[in-house]
């Protein structure tokens, strides 16, 4: 069964339409991409399966529909990574990851050693073991992604959902946070990811989405949906394309148009 279904999805924001009749599938096992320049409406798309946004069409988790899950139900299947980065309290490093085991746990219950180990295989996957006990809002722009992170990782439902996560990674930290995507794909999970960073989307991911002015416009193997004729048209450069080592290398080295 697909593991997230989404039909015909349109939004708006204001007056503007920014997405427009969206249909699209991802299936357990699948480390999908994301992509499509600013204001293409990856965040609306993401924020509207997360159930943030109104929108009309149908979206689909393991079959049933998303919102006659409940918020608890919904924080089950599906983790988020929002691509704004805010802690609202100060709170250690491992209590913040905590609360990514707040769905699974019953109200006012402690946590218990399954939560705990969920909470450090978190940690651990995304370097921050380091910073359990320093205050959250105290760290580094890259250091706070990779704890938000972490918080996500130990919610550990089916789909994971990430919007932009790698920004602000230094190169370590960003193949490593792709590398964990795999690993979770590799076990059964499914992750939707956003990011500008086309060389690395193609290098990690089997599949990407193209979103241009709220429409899917392509949907493929990365080298199927990285052609020049289309970075030129959506993206509006031109670009160096090379293999290496782990894969494709897509360089943006111009504009194809000036702006
Ligand atoms: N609250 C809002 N009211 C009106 N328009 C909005 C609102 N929020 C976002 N938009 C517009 O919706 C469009 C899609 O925004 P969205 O954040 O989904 O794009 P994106 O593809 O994630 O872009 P980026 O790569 O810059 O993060 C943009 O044109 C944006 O200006």
């Amino acid at each position: 069964m697909t593991r997230l279904a989404v039909s015909h999805l349109s939004a708006s924001l204001g007056k503007r339409q920014v997405l427009d009749d969206v249909s699209f599938g991802v299936g357990a096992g699948e480390l999908v991409g994301l992509i499509g320049p600013n204001g293409a409406g990856k965040s609306t798309l993401l924020r509207s399966i997360m159930g943030l946004l109104r929108s009309k069409g149908e979206i689909r988790l393991d079959g049933v529909r998303a919102e006659s899950l409940g918020s608890r139900g919904r924080a089950r299947k599906v983790a988020y990574m929002a691509q704004r980065r805010e802690v609202a309290w100060a709170m250690s490093v491992e209590a913040l990851v905590a609360l990514g085991r707040l769905p699974h746990l019953e109200r006012l219950s402690p946590m218990r050693a399954s939560d705990q180990a969920a909470v450090d295989r978190a940690m651990q996957l995304m370097d921050v073991t380091a910073y359990r006990q320093r205050e959250a809002t105290a760290l580094s722009g890259g250091e706070l992604a990779r704890v938000l992170a972490a918080r996500a990782l130990a919610q550990d439902t089916p789909l994971l959902l990430a919007d932009e996560p790698a920004a602000g990674l230094d190169p370590a930290h960003q193949i490593g946070l792709m590398q964990t995507f795999r690993t979770l794909a590799d076990e059964g999970r499914s992750v939707l990811v956003s990011t500008h960073d086309l060389g690395l989307a193609a290098r990690s991911c089997t599949r990407l989405i193209l979103l241009d002015r709220g429409r899917l416009v392509a949907d493929g193997m990365p080298e199927e949906v990285l052609t020049p004729e289309t970075l030129r048209a959506v993206y509006g450069v031109n670009a160096y394309f090379g293999e290496a080592e782990g894969g494709m290398v897509v360089l943006p080295v111009g504009l194809s148009a000036p702006i």
